[in-house]
């Protein structure tokens, strides 16, 4: 199954960002913009990658009452992203709703369910009162989100197997929770594994911010983590 690398674009301004693109246009896809550069910029600024060539991913993780997710759906939705987020923990009846939404204003946008945050570890889930571990909470959102309607999950790769087991085969699985080591340290990620382990366990697309944009060459680090991939 390929593989393919989505780009976070997790930088403070659009200048940081610039020089960045610059470089890596042609070599790279996917950007995924999420909450630093959208809230700096907002849509114009989604408009503005997408003009360089680029498909957007925009990661909003949207979590509120159905009709508020719903009308953010159909706001976002006549922008140019192909992928958006929603938390499967706002429920069956809220993921319905941004279905519906998302059907009426962009039936090609590919809404994504985020189920358990690849920075929450079981001690993580426990303190917010959840007693399941990590991969039974995220087995238990993912049967949700994919009857609720949604084609695809965003989870940590340590559980893909998993749900490629029990999901329908269509299902887009996305997989942040890259480290190019395979281990957890040094920062906030906790269920982590390599860029080659992610695509052998069956991640439709890994997504990779700080490896890359804290490399001395962002460039030469996304090129080797695109070739893990292919020989993966
Ligand atoms: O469970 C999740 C959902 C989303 N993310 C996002 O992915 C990137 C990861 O960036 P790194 O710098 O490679 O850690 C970031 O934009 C997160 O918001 C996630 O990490 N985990």
């Amino acid at each position: 199954m390929p593989c393919d690398l989505i780009l976070a674009l997790d930088v403070p301004t659009r200048e940081a960002a610039a020089p960045i693109l610059r470089q890596l246009r042609g070599q790279l896809r996917w950007v995924k913009l999420g909450l630093q550069m959208f809230t700096a910029y907002g849509p114009s600024y989604v408009r503005e990658v997408a003009d360089l060539g680029f498909d957007v991913f925009l990661d909003l993780k949207l979590h509120d009452i159905p009709n508020t997710v719903a009308k953010a759906v159909e706001s976002l939705g006549p922008l140019p992203i192909k992928m958006l987020t929603l938390h499967t923990s706002g429920g069956g009846e809220m993921m319905r709703a941004a279905v519906a939404a998302q059907q009426k204003t962009n039936p090609d946008l590919l809404l994504l369910g985020v189920t358990v945050l690849t920075s929450t570890d079981a001690a993580g889930l426990d303190e917010i009162g959840v007693t399941a571990s990590p991969a039974d909470q995220v087995a238990r959102l993912g049967r949700l989100a994919v009857s609720s309607g949604l084609r695809g999950l965003v989870c940590s790769p340590l559980e893909v197997q998993l749900l490629r087991r029990t999901l329908p085969l269509s299902t887009q699985l996305i997989t942040p929770g890259i480290r190019p080591a395979g281990e957890a340290g040094g920062d906030d990620q906790k269920r982590v594994l390599s860029p080659a382990d992610a695509a052998r366990a069956g991640s439709s697309f890994i997504v990779v911010g700080r490896p890359i944009l804290q490399a001395p060459d962002p460039a030469a680090a996304t090129r080797a983590i695109l070739a893990e991939l292919n020989g993966a």
